[in-house]
Formats: structure tokens, C-alpha cells, sequence
């Protein structure tokens, strides 16, 4: 299948690197320096120590595809659409953002829209580079279209070693994931710990059961069962840098308005533990004088 990769940073690549193997894919970025490392070197995963060849073209430059994946963080989403539009409005879209605050521009899609949840570690080395730093199951789930196609896209994606499963139930899927990255990304970046760490010390442990509660109840969620989850990751996930502080160390803009800035626009009531920590991530946003 005719497959395109709407950004070629961490999970871009890693998607590229491994449906590269069964499919055309093409890298859609928004540099011609990293357009010309992906044609030159194409993929390397250092876990293979292998590279492979894929396609890379400037966004601008796009065709159609059978498949689109917007592989870029939540607040660019906006800058990719009217690209997708021009050129792709027969084809399936496949949205990976993290939190929820992209949901509001996919209603106004008129192709088949998934959205989905990357359970996947990813770090981008460098243009054409990237490690997989944590192996996972990307989960997809139809947001509007056909509900039948799921299955098989879910079967032409597949792969053993690069699994994908599907969700009957878009929100639940996104708001599972947004209660973890409400807790644990906010936390890990304020006290600059990785995300194990957050249960080690008791009043950061405290402040975690405070955001999840506020998030349940304004999701409507069962807090006991998302409070589970919230430790299960944070264990599961314990060495790693949450990708909120990975953004702040490196001076990028983080997600915070999708996750935080979300729950609190969707909330009828003060949530002032979400509301205070999404303040403080702004403020240190400001701080580092991070504008993009
Ligand atoms: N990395 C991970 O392990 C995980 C990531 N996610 C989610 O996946 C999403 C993507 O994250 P991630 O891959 O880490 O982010 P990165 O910042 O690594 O990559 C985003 C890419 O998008 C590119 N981009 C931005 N705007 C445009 C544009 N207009 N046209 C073309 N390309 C563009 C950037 O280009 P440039 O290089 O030029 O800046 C960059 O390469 C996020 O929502 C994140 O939360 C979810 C789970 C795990
Ligand atoms: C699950 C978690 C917290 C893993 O680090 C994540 O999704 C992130 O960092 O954005």
C-alpha cells in the first residue's frame, strides 16, 4: 500500500522504519535538509543497526496516499490539514497525537478519520535516525468513516514485530491515554524526574491522586481503575523521560494545552490541582522564552 508519514521526528520514524518493510512509504516533512538525509540514508534503527530505504518529500509536496499518519505533535495538527485536504481527500487519515485538544479540527474531516494511542517509546537521533526506546502496541479506533474498514486496516498495518490492535470506542481509547499524560507528563517536568520517580516521594505521590481524581471525574471515568492504571505505566515506564520534560529540556513547546489545557476547558467545576499545574508548565514554557 501506498503509505505517508506526516513528520519525520520520533514516531514518524519509527512507523516509517518499520511499515517500510511491507509498504511505499513516504516521509512528509517540513525541512528540505531532512528531506534530503531520508532519501540519502533512509531510516536507521540502531537496534537492527540497519537502515531502510524509504521516500521523502516536502509536506507541500504531497500525493495521494491509501494511508495518511499525522505523526506530529498536537499543536502543528492544525498547520497539516489543509495540506491533507488539497490532496487527500479519498484517503484513510490516521491521527497519533497524544492528548485531546486536536479532537474539535477532525470533525470538520470528511475522509475516514482513526485516531489512536502510541504505546511505543520513541526518540529521533537525529534527521534520519531513531531508537526505539520502548516496545508497545499502537491501538487505532475509528473516529468517523466506515467502522467496518477498521479490521482491515488494522490487518494491512500489522506486524508481529511491530503490532497494531483496534479500539470500538475512539473516546474512551484517547481519555485513557489523557489521564496518564495529565498525571504523570505534568509531574515528571515540574519536579524533573523521570516518571517512576513521581511515586517515591509522598506529597508528589499525593498531588498524582489529586490530578487523576480531578481528570476522572470530569471524564466521567471510574477513578479507582484510572488510578491503577496511572501507577501501572508509571512503573512500567519508570526509567523514562516523560515526553513533556523531553520537550522543556529541549526548549520545545510541550503538549500541555492538549492534555491539562483540555480537562480544564472541558470541566464545569474548579480543578485546581490540574489547574495549577498547567500554570506552572506555562510558566516554565515562558521562562525558557519557548514561543513554537
Ligand atoms: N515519541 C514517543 O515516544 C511518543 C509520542 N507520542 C505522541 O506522538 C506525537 C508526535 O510525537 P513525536 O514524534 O515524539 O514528536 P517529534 O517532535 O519528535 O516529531 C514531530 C515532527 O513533526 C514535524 N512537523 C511539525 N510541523 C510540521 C509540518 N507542518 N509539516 C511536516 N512536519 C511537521 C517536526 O518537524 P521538525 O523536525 O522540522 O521540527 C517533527 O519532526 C505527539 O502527540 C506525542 O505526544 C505518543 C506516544 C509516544
Ligand atoms: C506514557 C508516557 C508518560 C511515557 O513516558 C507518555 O506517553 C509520555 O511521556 O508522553
Amino acid at each position: 500500500m501506498d503509505i505517508g508519514i506526516i513528520g519525520g521526528g520520533s514516531t514518524g520514524l519509527l512507523l516509517g522504519s518499520h511499515l517500510a518493510v511491507k509498504h511505499k512509504v513516504t516521509i512528509y516533512v517540513r525541512r528540505e535538509q531532512q528531506k534530503q538525509s531520508l532519501n540519502k540514508n533512509g531510516i536507521f534503527s540502531p537496534e537492527s543497526n540497519k537502515s531502510i530505504q524509504v521516500k521523502s518529500l516536502l509536506i507541500s509536496e504531497m500525493h495521494r496516499e491509501n494511508y495518511l499518519i499525522v505523526c506530529v505533535k498536537q499543536h502543528h495538527v492544525s498547520q497539516v490539514i489543509p495540506f491533507i485536504n488539497q490532496t487527500n481527500i479519498e484517503s484513510t487519515i490516521i491521527f497519533l497525537q497524544n492528548g485531546m485538544g486536536h479532537i474539535d479540527l477532525l470533525r470538520k474531516m470528511t475522509q475516514t478519520v482513526l485516531v489512536g494511542v502510541v504505546e511505543h517509546g520513541a526518540l529521533r537521533k537525529n534527521d534520519h535516525s531513531v531508537a526505539h526506546t520502548g516496545k508497545g502496541v499502537i491501538k487505532l479506533a475509528v473516529f468517523s468513516g466506515v467502522k467496518d474498514e477498521l479490521e482491515s486496516i488494522i490487518n494491512n498495518l500489522y506486524q508481529r514485530q511491530f503490532p497494531f490492535s483496534g479500539s470500538s470506542d475512539w473516546e474512551s481509547l484517547l481519555q485513557g491515554k489523557l489521564i496518564i499524560n495529565a498525571v504523570i507528563n505534568p509531574l515528571t517536568s515540574l519536579f524533573n524526574m523521570k516518571n517512576g520517580d513521581i511515586f517515591k516521594n509522598v506529597y508528589i505521590h499525593s498531588i498524582a491522586y489529586e490530578l487523576c481524581r480531578e481528570a476522572s471525574l470530569v471524564l466521567g471515568l471510574d477513578f479507582n481503575q484510572q488510578w491503577q492504571r496511572v501507577q501501572e505505566v508509571a512503573e512500567k515506564t519508570e526509567n523514562n523521560i516523560s515526553s513533556m520534560l523531553k520537550d522543556l529540556q529541549e526548549n520545545r513547546k510541550t503538549e500541555i494545552e492538549a492534555i491539562c489545557g483540555y480537562l480544564i476547558n472541558q470541566s464545569n467545576h474548579p480543578i485546581p490541582y490540574t489547574t495549577f499545574i498547567y500554570t506552572s508548565i506555562k510558566a516554565m514554557e515562558k521562562q525558557k522564552e519557548i514561543k513554537e
